[in-house]
């Protein structure tokens, strides 16, 4: 079906040169605007070659360059880059030319950068033993990302208070870790972009001169890609960001709100700016609760998210925690694309555990990074099952994941390993029917804790069998200490992984299922089932699901608990040259990452919380506002005030707001009714 632009679309297309800054809404039709105003800058004669679109993530660059090439119909098109693709192109030419020193490109998920990490934290760190807690890793690795996301360098961030402040061992290893990158001639992405953003300042555009710069999804750049577009931008050239200071998600990459919502402007003069505010998306309730949480952020909310009067019907709807299964069960009979939200990867191997009970398919958005196998505790509680009803690993033999499932033993087990120990065991345990008890027993002689430590494990010896409850057989391992080891239990705004969460949610799911070893073990080992009639349900994080849409959506783990709004770990400094970050505590983050998630919903969504009588009340009450004492459920949930927009939303559809008294309606929902009469659509 052709859409027509609305008049606020037609006004972006149509912007003459100059600068101009475009705030959208979830769901109002970026891709289509932009697609839209390039043919048209091209139809004007000018050269698709003096245009750059960057866009934030390869698949969706990919699809706006397939969707240009069709409205072009000629394969010569702007050129449309990521960030990172963008400075590869500007790095590999300067190496061309030997301005730069050839290096090999490392990517984070190779293991060569791994090893840099945790060699320049072991040496820089002076960390006495070889296996390092995979949570101090992370934090290490959030600090480098900090200082890389700023390019600031090791004696930069030594001397500068908001990077000094953290653990001073993290910049002896970061130091460390910037020495052993040259040492091996390596080279990560975000060096890419600070070393593409020198030679940009440098005047080395090495052939780049645009007349349009169009830039998506502004609220998640970083100062050195603000730096970048800077030094690309002439005199004559157009700078065009597009964004939703409501969506920045990624403060802990070095995005902030304020770019979009200001650096952009002091830096890009006379910038036009342009708003849309009216989503295809969703209905009424969920517009009504999306704005009524995003306005308790510090940021003004100077335009609210408005249905467009053609969008459907969205039904929202709040279940409890307990419901997950038959929830489940529900949307995979509706049509449509199914999607699984969550804040942690803890919630969301519970909802992979549910689903295989059920029956029903899945896949991870992350390519399966985040799922069972790959969790410490699943492993734990595998091999431990696996020895208490068999008494051997054969059950893993071919088994694709044995190495995650055995990795994941090996790391959440505690067993503190000394230098060569933990590969030895890992290579040990990988060969064909072998003893996992014998491989441990040979390398667990060291060290006194290393002894006492594999006793405990081996006490499990003892075979049960397969019709044993699966909660027997967990509540055995947990008295073994077999849980003990196993990593951190607060989420990092960047680490959505606790294992003590993941362990909860299982011992809970095992409880109310009442299933037995087998069939649990079944339920793991087996890859799921994969051909059914419902679409395959798509499990994301909340970070992970940005820019993307799908028909049902159920938002779960929504425990005030699991998103870290005031953990101390999470608060992140910045040296933004516009401001101090506005909260410190990463509450307004963590709003926006809510709010990013439900938005994605097109026909139903599915908030799914922890019992919580506060939240009964508030909802019985309709009230919208930020409850004063700690809640369990996410207070993000209150502060939606579902039942008083499902009222408002009913009124809209059923034409009744003109026969209602003004004061039926909050002033906040009279806003919201008075936007959508302005609305020329
Ligand atoms: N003028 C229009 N009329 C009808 N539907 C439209 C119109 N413009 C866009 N849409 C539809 O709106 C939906 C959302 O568009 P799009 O995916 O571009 O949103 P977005 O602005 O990128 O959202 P987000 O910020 O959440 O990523 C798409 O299904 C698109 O086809």
């Amino acid at each position: 079906m052709k859409k027509s632009l609305t008049w606020e679309q037609k006004r972006i297309v149509s912007h003459e040169n100059g600068n101009a800054l475009v705030m959208a809404v979830p769901g109002s039709g970026k891709t289509i605007t932009l697609v839209k105003r390039v043919e048209r800058l091209v139809k004007s004669g000018i050269d698709p070659r003096s245009i750059l679109i960057l866009m934030y993530n390869k698949s969706v660059s990919q699809t706006f360059a397939a969707k240009l090439r069709v409205v072009l119909k000629s394969n010569a098109i702007p050129e449309v880059r990521t960030f990172h693709s963008l400075a590869l192109k500007l790095v590999s030419n300067a190496e061309h030319q030997q301005i730069l020193k050839k290096k090999e490109l490392v990517s984070s998920d190779d293991y060569r950068y791994a090893q840099i990490v945790r060699q320049s934290y072991r040496e820089g760190a002076d960390h006495k033993q070889n296996f390092i807690p995979s949570d101090e890793i992370e934090e290490f690795e959030l600090f480098i990302t900090r200082c890389r996301a700023e390019a600031v360098t090791p004696d930069e961030a030594a001397s500068d208070p908001t990077f000094s402040k953290s653990k001073p061992e993290h910049i002896r290893a970061y130091k460390r870790y910037c020495d052993l990158l040259e040492e091996y001639d390596l080279r990560t992405f975000d060096d890419c972009l600070i070393e593409a953003g020198l030679l940009l300042r440098g005047n080395q555009y090495l052939g780049m001169n645009f007349k349009h710069i169009i830039v998506d999804e502004y609220q998640d750049v970083n100062l050195i890609q603000h730096e970048m577009i800077r030094s690309l931008a002439k005199e004559d050239t157009s700078v065009m960001a597009v964004g939703d200071i409501n969506q920045c998600i990624y403060e802990w990459r070095g995005a902030r709100p304020d770019f979009i919502g200001g650096l952009f402007e002091k830096h890009f003069k006379n910038a036009k700016v342009y708003h849309l505010s009216c989503t295809f998306r969703f209905g009424h309730t969920l517009s009504l609760m999306s704005n009524s949480v995003i306005r308790r952020n510090s940021t003004k909310l100077s335009k609210l998210c408005i249905s467009h009067p053609s969008t459907p019907k969205t039904n929202v709807r709040i279940y409890s925690d307990n419901s997950l299964p038959a929830v489940l069960s529900q949307m995979s009979e509706a049509s449509g694309t199914q999607a699984i939200l969550s804040r942690t990867k803890a919630s969301l191997a519970e909802a992979e555990m549910v689903l295989r009970l059920c029956g029903l398919p899945f896949r991870y958005l992350d390519q399966g990074a985040s799922s069972l196998y790959k969790r410490a505790e699943v492993g734990l509680l595998v091999v431990g099952a696996l020895m208490c009803v068999y008494g051997n690993l054969g059950r893993l033999e071919n088994h694709p994941e044995k190495q995650s499932l055995i990795s994941g033993f090996l790391d959440g087990g505690g067993f503190q390993w000394k230098k060569g120990q933990r590969k030895e065991a890992l290579n040990g345990l990988m060969t064909a029917n072998t003893d996992l008890w014998a491989v441990l027993g040979g390398i667990c002689v060291g060290s006194h804790y290393q002894k006492e430590r594999f006793e405990k494990l081996t006490s499990v010896r003892q075979k049960d069998n397969e019709d044993a409850l699966a909660i027997g057989i967990f509540y055995i391992l947990e008295k073994a200490g077999y849980f003990t080891g196993v990593g951190s239990a607060g989420v990092t705004r960047r680490n959505s992984n606790d294992k003590y969460r993941g362990i909860e949610k299982i011992e809970k799911l095992l409880k109310s299922s009442k299933v037995n070893a087998g069939t649990f073990l079944n339920l793991i080992l087996n890859s799921g089932r994969r051909n059914d009639d419902c679409e395959p349900f798509v499990l994301s994080t909340l970070h992970g699901c940005k820019g993307l849409e799908w028909d049902n959506v159920a938002v779960i783990g929504l425990h005030e608990k699991d998103f870290p709004c005031g953990y101390p770990g999470a608060t992140l400094g910045s040296r933004s040259p516009v401001k101090e970050p506005m909260v410190k505590d990463g509450t307004e983050e963590e709003r926006r990452l809510f709010y990013v998630g439900i938005t994605r919903a097109k026909r139903q969504l599915n908030l799914m919380v922890p019992a919580d009588e506060g939240l009964a009340i508030w909802l019985k009450n309709a009230w919208d506002s930020t409850p004063k004492k700690t809640t369990t459920a996410l207070r993000f949930v209150y502060e939606a005030g579902w039942t008083a927009c499902a009222l408002t939303s009913d009124a809209i559809y059923n034409n009744s707001v003109e026969v209602k008294q003004k004061s039926d309606f909050s002033k906040f929902h009279q806003w919201y009714l008075r936007d959508l009469q302005r609305l020329k659509v």
